[in-house]
């Protein structure tokens, strides 16, 4: 364990506090101490949060098998999916809900951990409410990091509470299939849950109050609500749940678990055995102190590029990961991570703080190239700008373009699977010649994002691009076949 002194009998000083052993704390207190600071880390559930228990390990291990399944189909490979056999293989991939793995990788980097609920106490102190019913003070010599992520939000929709819905939570950590879901939302967690649950057989109703996968081309929605459909999901848009009851299966029961009948502002109503609701998420900050540092409870936390919460004086509090409302997902949080750990380091050492756009210390992408995969059926993988973001964002809409193309035209696609269905579309800034967003909506095209981040992060000149050719036949033809859409200048 790296070096921590005591300064009195009831408090215990590192020179990094963080609050909060997800993905995102992890990576800050890791790179802060790979820098030669002590750092300890609170945590009142599981180290390794909410991604790799109930979020990103588990669902996509849901989805999987789904996925493959549709793949082998397309080719006219017979089979069936085990349900069972996937829980099973979700319940691995969730540690079977136990920490010590990420326990112990946290001793190999030595960092310190304190189990328990911590609060900010005034500048650079934390109390943490320890699950013996302790409570041990730190103080933090140069900097806490606030990463205790987010949590499901539940509207306020009569009957709601007391249906005992699932949240993303139960949905990834279910042990039954149930017959009939409905699912309360038209994002990112609706849209993979409604295709894990139809691919593992339950029937599955959806209901959005606006179009699919807002904030995304529009077209992206659009096709994943026919793949839903497809699937056998009844998906409407254009509702909103006002009251919802469950019944008892015995009289008396107090936790209702009968079916759950939803009413919508439309005059439908629904009637399903489980219901999600994936109405989106609140910061983890009710519960944190942060009055004593004059920011409000229960807000998010904005921060400068560098990670340090805006509107605290002192350069001592960051916010890094979903807290900070940038981006929330586990490889943005982590980006965020890498910057705040080593620049927390900087600041501590008196060693130079690279700040510029681009540099070490700051977490530029999460302006222009947050890069997602949706994995529904088909998939969504987009990076950047949309072309309505980037035209708001030109000094002149006209210098920019978009370019699509159906991704089903490609060779290596059509080798793919038989019926490749899929849309590319790639949106450029002519004036600057550069790729600055792009989306691909198809089967299995998660891997072809990547090269997109490289193209819109590196600001590669679309006259360079032309010379990055891609291998045939594969998928990724479509970067010749989007670029052929813009032309090329040299006849
Ligand atoms: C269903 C679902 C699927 C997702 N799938 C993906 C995906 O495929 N890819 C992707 O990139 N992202 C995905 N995400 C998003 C991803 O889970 C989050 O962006 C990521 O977990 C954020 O990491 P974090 O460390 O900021 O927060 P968290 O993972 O939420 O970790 C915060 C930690 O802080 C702890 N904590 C909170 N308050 C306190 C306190 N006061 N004291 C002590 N400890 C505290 C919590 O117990 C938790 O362990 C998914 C999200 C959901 C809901
Ligand atoms: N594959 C991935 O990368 C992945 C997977 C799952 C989740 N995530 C992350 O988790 C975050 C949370 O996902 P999410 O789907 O919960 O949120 P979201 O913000 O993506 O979608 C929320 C949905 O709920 C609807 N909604 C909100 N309030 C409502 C209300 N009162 N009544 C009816 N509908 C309402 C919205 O219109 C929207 O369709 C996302 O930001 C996403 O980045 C990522």
């Amino acid at each position: 364990m790296a070096d921590s002194t005591a300064s009195n009998a009831a408090s215990r000083v590192y020179d990094l506090v963080v609050i909060g052993a997800g993905p995102v704390g992890e990576n800050v207190a890791d790179r802060a101490v790979q820098a030669g600071l002590t750092a300890v880390i609170v945590e009142s559930e599981l180290v390794g949060g909410e991604c790799s228990y109930w979020a990103c390990m588990p669902t996509k291990a849901l989805l999987r098998t789904g996925a493959a399944w549709r793949a082998a189909d397309a080719l006219g490979v017979a089979g069936t999916i085990d349900a069972n056999a996937v829980l099973k293989r979700r319940d691995s991939f969730a540690s079977d809900w136990h920490d010590d793995g990420q326990v112990g990788w946290l001793e190999s980097a030595s960092i310190h951990l304190i189990r328990g609920h911590g609060r900010l106490d005034g500048e650079k102190r934390v109390v943490v409410s320890k699950t013996d019913g302790t409570q041990e003070q730190v103080e933090a010599r140069h900097a806490v990091a606030i990463c205790t992520g987010s949590a499901a939000n539940l509207p306020d929709v009569e009957g709601l509470a007391a249906a005992r819905p699932w949240s993303s939570r139960e949905a990834a950590s279910a042990h039954h299939v149930p017959k009939r879901l409905l699912v309360i939302g038209g994002g990112v967690v609706a849209a993979e849950m409604a295709t894990a649950y139809a691919s593992l057989g339950s029937a599955v109703t959806l209901r959005s109050r606006s179009a699919l996968l807002g904030g995304r081309e529009a077209f992206a929605g659009e096709l994943v609500a026919q793949g839903l459909r497809d699937l056998g999901v009844d998906v409407g848009v254009g509702a909103s749940p006002v009251s919802v009851s469950r019944e008892t299966e015995q009289p008396n029961d107090l936790r209702p678990a009968g079916p759950v009948t939803v009413t919508f502002d439309d005059g439908t109503s629904v009637v399903a055995d489980e219901l999600l609701v994936a109405t989106g998420r609140s910061p983890r900050t009710t519960d944190l102190g942060l009055e004593t540092v004059h920011l409000s409870a229960g807000d998010w936390l904005p921060v400068d590029d560098t990670l340090l919460v805006e509107g605290v004086s002192g350069q001592w509090l960051y916010a890094v990961g979903d807290v900070n409302h940038r981006a929330l997902l586990t490889h943005q949080g982590k980006y965020q991570a890498r910057a705040a750990g080593d620049v927390v380091a900087a600041r501590a050492l008196g060693r130079p703080v690279d700040d510029a756009p681009w540099g070490a210390h700051v977490a530029t992408a999460d302006h222009a190239a947050v890069p997602q995969v949706v994995f529904t059926s088909p998939e969504v993988a987009s990076v950047g700008l949309t072309a309505e973001e980037a035209e708001h964002a030109a000094s002149d809409a006209q210098h920019i373009r978009a370019l699509d193309y159906e991704l089903g035209h490609v060779a290596g696609a059509s080798l793919q699977a038989d019926g490749y269905a899929g849309h590319a579309r790639f949106v450029v800034d002519v004036q600057r010649g550069v790729i600055v967003g792009a989306t691909f909506v198809g089967p299995e095209v998660a891997e072809l994002l990547h090269a997109a981040t490289v193209a819109v992060v590196g600001e590669v000149p679309i006259k360079r691009l032309w010379h990055a050719v891609p291998s045939y036949p594969t998928v990724s033809e479509i970067w010749l076949r989007l670029l052929e859409e813009l032309g090329r200048d040299s006849a």
